[in-house]
């Protein structure tokens, strides 16, 4: 028998191939928009989070009401912090830079940027001067404080000592923000200097009591020397050292 025309019963052997054609190109068209719409929505929800340094920004929040300073995954108390907290006391101070809202200074594209913007992640803020310092004494375990903060992705510290506080304070802010571009994160005071001084002045009090022991000689001037020495240890004391570091 012969095959009937196309406007036959039967098809052509042509038809199903053309229909399979067709069938897979419906396919191909579906899943591309599927993915198309599904990279729209990534998009538009990364748009709408807030970035890790979003905090900085929060200069517009109404008094009293949480800034948009958010860690990611961080832990509920470093979360969020009053936006009054972020203005730098020392803000003022410097009338030459334009300080942003959160506290960054010229040169500091995060008080520019939006939030939840790209400059954000790219390490644009580590210009910005650190938005916490660790106070403590001596042997106070404030190294340890530091690296358990550092621990979080989130904080940044550095391991170097610019000594700002303690030898260039004179050289203003900008000194200090520049250095903090390299190293954003934690800017130490004081230590190593004063730990070599301390093990000197034990040495001296060593000596000291040696001589006390054997001689018998000279005892008030004795007592004198070691009344100033123990004010001396005192200041020691009361010296703090200084860590700093940033939120990313
Ligand atoms: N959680 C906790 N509990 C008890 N002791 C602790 C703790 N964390 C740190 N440490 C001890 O603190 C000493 C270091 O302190 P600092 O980092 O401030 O010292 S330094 O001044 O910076 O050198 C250092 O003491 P020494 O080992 O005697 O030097 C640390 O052992």
């Amino acid at each position: 028998m012969s095959p009937l025309g196309p406007a036959g019963a039967h098809p052509t052997p042509a038809e199903p191939l053309s229909r399979s054609i067709f069938r897979k190109f419906l396919l191909m068209l579906c899943s591309l928009l599927t993915s198309l719409y599904v990279f729209y929505c990534l998009a538009e929800r990364c748009q709408t989070l807030s970035g890790p340094v979003v905090g900085l920004s929060g200069g517009s929040e109404e008094a009293g009401a949480p800034a948009r300073g958010v860690l990611a995954g961080g832990p509920r108390e470093l979360a969020v912090w009053p936006a009054a907290a972020q203005r730098k006391p020392w803000e003022e101070e410097t009338p030459g830079q334009a300080v942003g809202p959160g506290g960054s200074g010229a040169g500091s594209s995060v008080a520019e940027a939006p939030p939840g913007t790209l400059a954000l992640l790219l390490d644009e803020g580590s210009k910005q001067l650190p938005q916490a310092i660790i106070i403590g004494v001596k042997k106070g375990g404030t190294r340890a404080l530091l690296e358990f903060l550092r621990v979080h992705p989130d904080v940044r510290a550095v391991g170097a000592e610019p000594h700002f506080f303690d030898r260039s304070y004179d050289k203003g802010l900008a000194w200090y923000r520049n250095f903090s571009k390299d190293f954003p994160t934690v800017l130490f005071a004081n230590k190593n200097k004063n730990k070599n001084k301390n093990k000197n002045k034990n040495k001296n009090k060593n000596k000291n009591k040696n001589k006390n022991k054997n001689k018998n000689k000279n005892k008030n001037k004795n007592k004198n020397k070691n009344k100033n020495k123990n004010k001396n240890k005192n200041k020691n004391k009361n010296e703090q050292e200084c860590q700093c570091f940033t939120f990313k």
